[in-house]
């Protein structure tokens, strides 16, 4: 009979691996059985499920014999013969590898595959208690050398507005060279790793621990802290098994004592370099209990088998000759290779992101909070200014990213009502944030429904990196928590059923509308509640304004306290939500939505950069967008500008479309900037007066206003590729613009002129225009 190839396939594809055929037939055989013949589970990945199922069995047998050994019993193996054909041996928790295994067979009784590949990943973290993340994180401790050798940048090109009154105010910001440099001398790389001694660190006082991996606060109690001081000479040179690579390992809890020969087993602070020099290290950092009474510290070689084990079971690695020093090694060389090979200014800032990034991020994943989908966790990027500020200023800042996450959960379940109680509407951002290079042709990376494309037939730039986000995230300080308890009956609409807007007698939502819905059955804003917002912001009078009688912005710029500016009073739209009786498809719930029409980012022709168009044309009042960023207190965005250089791009919008309080608290008074976290409303540019779009502040979920979503809308029909453009509102009389902002919005109103051709322009007193 002539052989299947696809059985000889496989049977070559396990011979690379050192399996011999008598060992792959039986186990093969039951795969087929199991799988339906389905020949593409078991070719996947390079045969990935035969090779474990192999292993398993292996593993399985052993069990039995060490079993049948220890209970004397006789027990006939089922399938004998099978040797594991691995260079490498593999301590395994036996049980918890049974289950999580990715073809977790009983090859015994041939019995149901309980797990299939493609589902590990799920039970794993149930399956394997604290196994999952264990060995993947490298700590950056004090000792992390690029942080001090290797990363000096400041922050780029963050562009910043502030909305004045009635629209954006600005500071603007110049892009500045990240200058992170490594060795430039090739000899400096070695092929090898060396030992290194880590030099005297200067004192940086008590680092707590629990600043680096949170704990839950049950355990928080019994965390030690970690103290690194100047006068840590208690390195090691630990040679591990006989390994290329050379480890140090340090004693950090052995302050200002003499170097001290301790056990392997004892480890509290693990290093790995990249050459003698030590130019880059990778550290680990172990706590010598972990807090616990009883833990005792695994030896490196028990780690670092268990980590390679993990490494053939969870990544697929299958060649036998594996190392997880040697991948960190590597590591160390890429960056050392890479900052060498790097002359392009551009490429080091981007790169040295996506670097930070591999070494955030675990640390991240590996919170002992546990909980989070960490498959969906987005790691914002430490700053570079950050990053050489101090090795303090590392810790505090991988800090800072944990709690961001740890602020994600967006419900809390009220359990004695049952309902979800109190929501916190996103998640906690970070400013210290660097770009995130866009990732293909979509700039929204995948996060909204539609791929929105980008075209550059200007020249050859592409889109700048940011952090796509489709919803607004939260940034410490802002006063923005939602709970049902502060909707009541009269500001929602519980008795409505799949749709308000056919409902002839008005429910709540309509009435907080005034009295009928804003939204037409196409879903497009009622012409006359649209022509009402433009007309105030076209025409305003005194009366348009809000006064404050303690302006948060004026307070702000200190020194003696002066008049507010006013501010724009707007028309709200209040939409149904989620104590509403109505579904998602109610005709009153448009921007909470999401983008729907087809957009796409583009290389202006006139020199303002990038801007958004639309594929499709579209009706007057439909909605495009919403300005999406991170929202912060008017202080924080203080201390932004303030921080910032001159030259960038303005990002920032004021929430002020109801500062009508004369006690709005800081915390309260808030502001989106887009600069780090955005959505694609950030290519939005301006226009003056005659724009394609308008903005109206939108209640969803909270009757407070003081936060609300700013909903984007066409102010007629606009043309398939067209611009869309918004009037940001400038003053260009006001000092902190008419220098920095050339516009170049083309239209014919423009109030960058001094005279236009056909209009004479004054300012209202307010800020605002009048003709
Ligand atoms: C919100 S961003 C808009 C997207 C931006 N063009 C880009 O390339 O990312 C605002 C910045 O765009 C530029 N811009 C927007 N409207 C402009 C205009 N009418 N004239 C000149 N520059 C403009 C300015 O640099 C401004 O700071």
């Amino acid at each position: 009979m002539v052989p299947n190839p696809k059985v000889k396939a496989a049977y070559v594809a396990m011979r690379s691996l050192g399996i011999s055929e008598d060992k792959v037939k039986p186990v093969l055989k039951k795969l087929l059985r199991l799988y339906d013949k389905n020949w593409e589970l078991i070719e996947e990945e390079n045969y990935r499920v035969l090779a474990d199922a192999i292993f398993e069995y292996d593993d399985n047998k052993a069990a039995d014999e060490k079993r049948k050994n220890h209970n004397e019993e006789e027990e006939e193996p089922i399938m004998p013969g099978l040797q594991r054909p691995l260079k490498r041996p593999r301590h395994r928790n036996q049980e918890n590898d049974l289950i999580a295994s990715p073809c977790n067979l009983d090859l015994r009784t041939g019995g149901p595959v309980l797990i299939r590949p493609k589902q590990e990943e799920e039970f794993l973290p149930q399956l394997i208690p604290n196994e999952r993340n264990k060995g993947k994180v490298p700590i950056m401790s004090k000792g992390l050398s690029i942080n001090e050798m290797a990363y000096q940048s400041q922050r780029k090109d963050k562009g910043v507005i502030g909305r004045l009154s009635n629209g954006f105010h600005q500071k603007e910001i110049t892009s500045e060279s990240n200058t992170f440099h490594f060795p430039k001398d090739k000899h400096l790389v070695s092929n090898q790793l060396d030992l290194i001694k880590p030099k005297d660190e200067p004192f940086i006082g008590e680092v707590p621990l629990e600043g680096i991996l949170p704990e839950p606060s049950s355990r928080r109690a019994s965390i030690g802290r970690m103290k690194i001081t100047s006068d840590v000479p208690a390195s090691l040179h630990l040679h591990g098994r006989n390994r290329e690579t050379s480890l140090l390992a340090s004693q950090t809890e052995n302050h200002g004592c003499e170097p001290a020969h301790v056990p392997l087993e004892s480890f509290t602070n693990l290093e790995i370099a990249s050459s003698s020099l030590g130019e880059v290290r990778l550290t680990l950092n172990c706590n010598s209990n972990l807090g616990r009474p009883g833990y005792h510290l695994p030896s490196l070689d028990t780690v670092l088998k268990t980590m390679e084990d993990k490494c053939l079971k969870s990544y697929k690695i299958l060649d036998p000759n594996f190392s997880v020093m040697r991948l960190m090694r590597d590591m160390c060389q890429c960056f050392v290779e890479l900052g060498n090979e790097c002359n392009d200014q551009e490429d080091k800032t981007t790169d040295m992101g996506q670097k930070l990034d591999v070494l955030l991020k675990p640390v991240l994943e590996n919170t002992p909070n546990g909980g989070f989908d960490t498959q969906n966790l987005h790691v914002p990027f430490i700053t570079p200014d950050h990053f050489h500020e101090s090795s303090q200023g590392v810790e505090k800042a991988v800090t800072k990213g944990c709690a961001r996450n740890v602020e994600r959960t967006e419900f809390v379940h009220n359990f004695s009502t049952g309902l979800h109680g109190s929501i916190s509407p996103c998640f906690q951002a970070t400013s210290y944030v660097q770009h995130v290079p866009l990732k293909g042709d979509d700039v929204t990376n995948g996060e909204e429904m539609a791929k929105i494309s980008w075209i550059n037939e200007i020249d050859d730039q592409v889109p700048p990196s940011f952090y796509y986000t489709p919803e607004n995230v939260v940034f410490e300080g802002a006063s923005v928590r939602f709970t049902l308890s502060q909707i009541n009956d009269t500001t929602c609409c519980p008795s409505c059923w799949f749709d308000c807007l056919p409902s002839s007698v008005p429910c709540a939502c309509a009435c907080a509308n005034g009295g009928e819905f804003v939204y037409s059955v196409r879903g497009l804003i009622k012409e006359s509640f649209l022509d009402e917002c433009i007309a105030a912001v076209h025409e305003p009078t005194r009366r348009s304004y809000f006064y404050c009688q303690e302006c948060p912005l004026e307070r702000l710029k200190g020194g003696a306290p002066k008049a507010c500016n006013g501010h724009l009073k707007r028309k709200f739209i209040k939409e149904c939500w989620r104590k509403c009786g109505c579904n998602r498809c109610c005709g009153n719930r448009v921007v909470q939505r999401g983008i729907s029409c087809s957009l796409q980012v583009f290389m202006t022709s006139e020199g303002k950069g990038w801007g958004l168009r639309s594929l499709d044309i579209l009706p007057k009042g439909a909605f495009v967008c919403e300005y999406i960023g991170e929202i912060l207190t008017n202080l924080e965005v203080h201390k932004r500008n303030m921080n910032a250089t001159e030259g960038g791009k303005m990002y920032q919008v004021i929430l002020d479309s109801n500062w009508d309080t004369t006690s709005l608290k800081d915390d309260e008074a808030l502001c989106l900037d887009a600069t780090y976290y955005a959505n694609v409303s950030r290519f939005i540019n301006h226009r003056c007066y005659d724009a394609n779009l308008i903005e109206i502040p939108v209640e969803v979920e909270s009757p407070k206003r003081h936060y609300y979503h700013f909903a984007l809308f066409t102010t007629r029909a606009v043309q398939a590729l067209e611009e869309l453009t918004w009037d940001y509102g400038i003053n260009f009389e006001g000092d902190t613009l008419s220098d920095t902002f050339q516009c170049l919005c083309g239209s014919k109103f423009c109030r960058n002129r001094k005279t236009s051709e056909r209009f004479s322009w004054h300012r209202s007193e307010h800020g605002g225009l009048k003709m």
